[in-house]
């Protein structure tokens, strides 16, 4: 199959939530190529340790802890004298409820402040500000970008609520979001806010390794293999604009149909559409989302990505509309390349007059921590 042959959310079940642990230790981290959990949680940090060796104790501490959260369990008894070790939000005998705990890092922490300059991965930039973008500052970057995905809203909770508790020390919060992806309405790719199909086209899973991991390739530092570039935007959804067009128009801005996600020349949601048949782009308007982020193009197949996004829902904006929409997250081995060029081709998508993307940035996700005695971030920083 191509890149963009349907993915592995596409075909089978979503996760079930599972009392099973994800697997913590590996090549790569997980929460990237891992089923994306019902509950999903962003939360950005800035590294405020004094020094090099605070940002190592840091990243050993997440570690350690993120090893714990994961596999689930008791807590140690402190005694009835002592802080509990444990909030007990989830109980005394914590389900791993599938938890996965993705650390990333953004493009300040590679500033003088811990020698980290010349370490920094080949496309790691900050987030341009894009056409149509209006960023709110206290929501954009980060040294630090936390993915923090489980089963429910609770698990993620109990997560980073223990990881900030035991790194106070070394970071401080910046902006945080929460997320969710819904259960398939009625079958197949789960919906975003806008009522569409959403996720429905990703790389097979046979695919995603040359899709999302960064390879020894001579030009990205060593220690960055098995990592990737994780872009995180924080897009609100003009839901009440969005309520008041035809159904017909805001087909033809993504190209899909709203009831069963099949492109606008097929009848399911699995149909590959065939642009070569509509050059013209009667069908499938060539301003559509779809066959813009991916025209399906022996040029196009190299800007394959693969997406994670939650939606999410937060209550009222101060004009009194709702602030809900999406945090768009995808992965991949080069910036430019994938998300980039794909973001270009997308400027000036009539979707765009329904979006408002104001936060998020972009990251470098660590490779994965190989075993016991390994921490995130050991490469980099030996
Ligand atoms: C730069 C990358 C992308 C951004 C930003 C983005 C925002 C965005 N997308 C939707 C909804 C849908 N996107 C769909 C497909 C799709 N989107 C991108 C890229 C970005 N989207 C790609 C590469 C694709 C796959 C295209 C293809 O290969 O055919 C779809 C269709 C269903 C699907 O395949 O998932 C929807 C729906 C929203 C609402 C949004 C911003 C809030
Ligand atoms: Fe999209």
């Amino acid at each position: 199959g191509g890149l963009f042959a349907a993915g592995a959310r596409a075909d089978t079940p979503p996760s079930a939530p599972s009392a099973e642990p994800v697997v913590f230790h590996g090549e790569h981290q997980a929460g990237v190529l891992t089923p994306a959990p019902a509950a999903g949680t962003f939360a950005a940090f800035d590294v405020t340790s004094p020094d090099r060796a605070g940002l190592v104790t840091l990243l050993k501490t997440l570690t350690t802890r993120a090893r714990v959260l994961t596999a689930g369990g008791p807590q140690p008894d402190l005694g009835v004298g002592a802080p509990p070790a444990d909030s007990a939000v989830l109980g005394p005998d914590a389900p791993a409820g599938s938890l996965t705990i993705t650390v990333s890092v953004g493009n300040s922490l590679f500033d003088q402040r811990y020698g980290l300059a010349g370490r920094k991965p080949l496309h790691l930039t900050t987030m341009p500000v894009f056409p149509d973008d209006a960023p709110e500052p206290a929501s954009c970057h980060g040294d630090l970008m936390l993915q923090i995905c489980a089963a429910t809203a609770d698990t993620a909770h109990h997560a980073l609520r223990d990881l900030m508790k035991h790194t106070r020390a070394w970071m401080q919060p910046r902006y945080r979001i929460d997320g969710f992806v819904p259960p398939p309405r009625p079958s197949g790719a789960p919906r975003n806010l806008m009522g569409f199909k959403d996720g429905i086209v990703n790389p097979a899973p046979a695919d995603a390794t040359d899709v999302v991991w960064v390879a020894a390739d001579g030009k990205e530092p060593a220690w960055a293999t098995g990592g990737s570039y994780q872009v995180v935007r924080l897009i609100r959804m003009l839901i009440e604009f969005w309520d008041r067009v035809s159904l017909t128009e805001q087909e033809r801005m993504f190209g899909r149909r709203r009831d069963t996600g099949a492109p606008l020349d097929g009848s399911a949601e699995t149909d590959k559409p065939d642009y070569a048949r509509d050059p013209g782009g009667t069908v499938i308007p060539l301003d559509s989302h779809i066959r813009l982020a991916n025209p399906r193009t022996a040029a196009s197949a190299g800007s394959a990505m693969l997406r994670r996004p939650y939606n999410y829902d937060r209550g009222f904006a101060p004009t009194g509309e709702l602030d809900s929409g999406l945090i768009f997250c995808c992965y991949q081995r080069n910036l430019a390349a994938q998300f980039e060029a794909v973001q270009a081709r997308l400027a000036g998508e009539p979707l765009a007059d329904y979006l408002r993307p104001f936060g998020g940035g972009y990251f470098f996700t660590l490779p994965g921590v190989r075993g016991d005695q390994d921490w995130y971030g050991s490469g980099l920083l030996r």
